[in-house]
């Protein structure tokens, strides 16, 4: 990994009432990559990514994206990705529309960009006659295809997702995926957890792989295939 590194996640250490949840946990996200976090249930994949995005405490190490530091410059630091939640985490007090709206604010993103990917995402994922509807009267798969449409309108250097493809039908899936592609291939970083590892060897280019909170092995995804073989 000698590109240009997005993600810098260096010793970190999250404690949850005393119990250690991850340690000593060191990974770096190259330039225009796709990185799996793979690991069993409960292996510290999702304290991870809330240890990155901020809303989980760490307490120790250090975390930056594209040079700005979590501790140093939040907002800014802030502003440098955006996230896709495991589970959907809508505004009930706010319209599919809001919502896309709220982002266009909080990323500053310019009134063209922000028309032409509300519209292409949600033709793409079917959501053109659910934008003025309240999540409450969602399913949870159009919840989290709304969520995911949030995340893919800033153009932000790293894409971080728990579980993408979680809840999304057959089509939306495919679809979603062809999307990260042409991200990668624009130069987004995309750090994503799954458990479903044939989608590991279609997406990634790496993998890390958690073990009890810590990084048991990482490498190029070819070498995840020789992991398996050792480890079936
Ligand atoms: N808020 C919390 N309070 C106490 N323990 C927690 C909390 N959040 C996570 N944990 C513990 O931290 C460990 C890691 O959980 P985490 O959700 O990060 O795992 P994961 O790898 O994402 O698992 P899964 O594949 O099941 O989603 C687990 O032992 C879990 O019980």
């Amino acid at each position: 990994m000698n590109e240009l590194n997005v993600l810098e996640v260096d010793k970190c250490d999250v404690n949850i009432r005393e119990h250690s949840i991850l340690a000593n946990v060191s990974i770096r996200i190259p330039q225009g990559t796709i990185t799996a976090l793979v690991g069993h249930n409960g292996a510290g994949k999702s304290t991870l990514i809330k240890a990155i995005i901020g809303s989980q405490e760490k307490s120790a190490g250090r975390i930056s994206v594209v040079g700005v530091g979590q501790d140093d410059q939040f907002s800014e630091y802030k502003r440098q990705f955006s996230y896709i939640p495991e589970e959907p985490l809508l505004m009930s007090e706010l319209t599919v529309y809001q919502h896309f709206q709220l982002y266009q604010k909080s990323y500053n993103i310019p009134d063209d960009s922000f028309r032409r990917k509300v519209d292409q995402y949600s033709e793409a994922f079917e959501l053109t006659d659910k934008l003025d509807d309240y999540p409450e009267s969602l399913s949870k798969g159009m919840r989290q295809k709304a969520q995911t449409i949030c995340a893919l309108l800033p153009d932000v250097p790293l894409l971080l997702i728990d579980e993408p493809f979680m809840g999304l039908d057959v089509y939306a899936g495919a679809y979603l995926e062809r999307v990260l592609v042409e991200l990668k291939k624009a130069g987004t970083s995309i750090l994503l957890t799954t458990h479903q590892l044939d989608k590991v060897r279609e997406l990634a280019d790496y993998f890390v792989m958690l073990k009890d909170g810590a990084v048991s092995s990482t490498g190029a995804v070819e070498e995840f295939h020789e992991l398996d073989r050792r480890h079936p």
